[in-house]
C-alpha cells in the first residue's frame, strides 16, 4: 500500500441504483473493500410488515454511526475491523461480523452516508446517484417485496409515512456536498467507466491529491 486508503462515498435516495453501481464496478476492477452502511442500522426486532413504521428507518439516529466512524476511520489507518452485518428480512444485526483488511480504495454505500459530518469528513469523494422518485419507488417496492420478506401495503404505507419524509429531510439535500452527481444508476455505462477507472488508478498507486 502506497498511502493511506482512500474513501468513496456512495448515496442516493432508496432504490436509486447505488448498490447496483457497486456490483457492476466489483465486475470491472474488484479489487476494493465494500462497506454497506446498512450493516450498520440499529436491531429493531419488534418491528413486522403490520407495525413496519414503528422504528423510522429513514432517520439518522437509525444507524450506529459511532461504530461506522470508528470502523472507518481505523479502515482509513490500515487497520483491519469486523464489521456487522445486517438481515433485512428480521429488522436486525446478525451474529456474525466479517473480517475485513483495509485495501487502496473503501467504497461506503447507504442513504445517509452524506448526512452526518463526521462520516462526511472522513470521505476523499463523495458520489450522489440521482434517479427520480417514481423510479426510485418501484424499485423499491419490487425489490423489498421479493427480497425483504415485505408486502406490497407495507412497503406503500412505509414509503408513504416516513421513507419519503425522511428522503426530503435527510438525503436530498446532501447532493450538495457531493463532488459528483449520477444521473439513473447502476445503467450509466459512461458514469461506471469513469469511476472504475478511477478507482483503478487509486488502487494501483494509491492516491487522491489531497491525501
Ligand atoms: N438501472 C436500473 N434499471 C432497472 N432496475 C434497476 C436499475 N438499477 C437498479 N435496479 C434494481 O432496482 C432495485 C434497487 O436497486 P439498488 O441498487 O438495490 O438500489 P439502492 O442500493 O440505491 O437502494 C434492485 O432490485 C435493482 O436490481
Ligand atoms: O430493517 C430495515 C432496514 C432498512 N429499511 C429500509 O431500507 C432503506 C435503505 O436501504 P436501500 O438499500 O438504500 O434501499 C431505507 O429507506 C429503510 O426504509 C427497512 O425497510 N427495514
Amino acid at each position: 500500500m502506497m498511502s493511506r486508503p482512500q474513501l468513496i462515498g456512495i448515496t442516493g435516495g432508496s432504490g436509486s441504483g447505488k448498490t447496483t453501481i457497486v456490483r457492476k464496478i466489483s465486475e470491472i476492477i474488484p479489487d476494493f473493500v465494500f462497506i454497506p452502511q446498512d450493516n450498520y442500522y440499529k436491531s429493531a426486532e419488534f418491528i413486522s410488515n403490520s407495525n413496519i413504521t414503528a422504528f423510522n428507518f429513514d432517520h439518522p439516529e437509525a444507524f450506529d454511526t459511532e461504530l461506522l466512524r470508528d470502523q472507518l476511520s481505523d479502515l482509513r489507518t490500515g487497520k483491519s475491523v469486523d464489521m456487522p452485518q445486517y438481515d433485512f428480512v428480521h429488522h436486525r444485526r446478525k451474529e456474525e461480523t466479517i473480517h475485513v483488511e483495509p485495501k487502496n480504495v473503501i467504497i461506503l454505500e447507504g442513504i445517509m452516508v452524506l448526512t452526518d459530518k463526521r462520516i462526511r469528513d472522513l470521505l476523499d469523494l463523495k458520489i450522489y446517484v440521482d434517479t427520480p422518485d417514481d423510479i426510485r419507488f418501484i424499485r423499491r417496492l419490487q425489490r423489498d417485496v421479493e427480497e425483504r420478506g415485505r408486502t406490497y401495503d407495507s412497503v406503500i404505507n412505509q414509503y408513504l409515512n416516513v421513507v419519503r419524509p425522511g428522503h426530503y429531510e435527510f438525503i436530498e439535500p446532501t447532493k450538495n456536498y457531493a463532488d459528483i452527481i449520477i444521473p439513473e444508476g447502476g445503467f450509466n455505462t459512461g458514469a461506471l467507466q469513469v469511476l472504475a477507472s478511477f478507482m483503478k488508478d487509486i488502487a494501483e498507486n494509491g492516491n487522491i491529491s489531497n491525501s
